[in-house]
């Protein structure tokens, strides 16, 4: 079921047209991650989800009502800031009650001293609600101190713990992580995950990182340029991605893209190498080959239809060396991803080949759209490179 739908949502500034029509459903308990370079418009569509922005077209749905006019106060969803907004002046406790207490107190019952008397068994409940959420938060030892007691990581569970007292709809949050440092933005990847399967609850998230949406999401909508080019599970934009832009944008090191063309037997080819066999309908067409480093092995230099290069860099992740290969006299470059074993004996200028393992290429159109490989044909052709 969808907890929410935007319809041919429409913004532009001025002349400015920042959203193009997008249409998305985003379903009840998911994790849905909008993902793109910075100025793509991600943030500009949260804040149109929360009613902070009003849309200059299209519909947006919560829960089966419309709410396009609704304002951002009456849509219950939760937003979690950057910088997350924290009273800095109350404790975690007070500022994980203020929601509740502006929701369900009258004016009297908020006054102090004789507030809590007129609405004791509100208070109690409220309490009682605050200590819930954060037992799930796991910050209950946290409750009596203020935000500038607290570590990064700790202030973002606190935040979120306000949100959710009040049981949103969902959660809506625009790089929240972005504050921290790189280690604690990497735990705090699993713990928000991990805090999403617990809560079940719809998170709608924003960020630039495609290794946080990768790692996090249960689907992820890749956004260029005011449209979503591609919306899936991460697994399958990674290896399935439908437009280059996504190509390039979803993985790191980024997709090795060679310039090439179709014959007219329908093989891609780049320059003397015959990469597969794709549907010969658009022969002659300009395309581009992609390939990502863990595609590529070392091999002979005397394997038919190898790539050849120079190691121009070398970078040691650890658990993975990627090979920098200058290739075409040093008109283009290929990452190449080896094991330590391997990588650790191919010293900084050395000659290597390499070539592509089995079934792994993907073609691109002059319109940066994926051409479907003819699989059937595609195995009769030599193996790359
Ligand atoms: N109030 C505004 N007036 C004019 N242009 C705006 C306004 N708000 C946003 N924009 C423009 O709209 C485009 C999309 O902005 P938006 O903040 O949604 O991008 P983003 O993908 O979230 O980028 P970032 O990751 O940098 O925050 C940008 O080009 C931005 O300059």
């Amino acid at each position: 079921m969808s907890a929410i739908k935007l319809r041919s949502i429409g913004k532009s500034y001025g002349t400015t047209s920042v959203l193009q029509r997008i249409d998305l459903d985003i379903r009840s308990g998911e994790f849905l991650t909008l993902v793109g370079p910075s100025g793509c418009g991600k943030s500009t569509l949260l804040r149109i989800l929360a009613g902070l922005e009003v849309p200059s077209s299209g519909e947006v749905e919560i829960g089966g009502m419309p709410v396009t006019d609704v304002r951002p106060a009456n849509r219950n969803l939760a937003m979690v800031f950057q910088s997350y907004a924290l009273y800095p002046h109350l404790t975690i406790a007070q500022n994980m009650m203020t929601p509740l207490r502006l929701r369900d107190l009258s004016t009297a019952e908020r006054l102090p001293f004789v507030g809590p008397m007129l609405g004791r068994v509100k208070y109690q409940q409220i309490q009682q609600q605050v200590q819930e959420t954060a037992k799930v938060l796991r910050i209950e030892a946290l409750l009596d101190r203020k935000p500038g007691q607290l570590s990064g990581g700790q202030r973002q569970r606190a935040a979120l713990g306000r949100a959710m007292v009040r049981k949103p709809v969902a959660f809506l949050m625009d790089e929240p992580l972005s504050n921290l440092d790189a280690a604690l933005r990497i735990h705090m990847r699993s713990e928000l995950a991990e805090l999403h399967r617990s809560l079940q609850a719809t998170f709608v998230y924003v960020t630039h990182d495609q290794a946080e949406a990768l790692t996090m999401s249960d689907r992820m909508a890749v956004m260029m340029d005011g449209n979503i080019l591609q919306l899936g599970a991460p697994d399958e934009v990674y290896n399935d991605p439908q437009d280059i832009r996504v190509a390039e944008f979803v993985g790191a090191p980024k997709i090795n893209l060679l310039a090439g063309n179709l014959d007219s037997d329908g093989h891609a080819r780049c320059g003397e190498v015959v990469l597969s066999r794709v549907t010969a309908s658009r022969a002659s067409e300009k395309v581009s080959i992609g390939l990502r480093p863990e595609h590529l092995a070392l091999c002979a230099a005397s394997e038919p239809g190898c790539l050849s290069g120079r190691v121009v860099h070398k970078e040691n992740l650890g658990a993975d060396i990627y090979l920098h290969v200058a290739i075409d006299d040093g008109l283009h470059r290929m990452v190449v991803r080896t094991t330590p074993q391997e990588g650790v004996s191919v010293s900084l200028g050395s000659d290597v080949s390499f070539h592509r393992l089995h079934g792994q290429a993907m073609v691109f159109g002059a319109d940066g759209k994926r051409i479907q490989l003819a699989d059937a044909m595609s195995s009769q052709v030599p193996e790359v490179a």
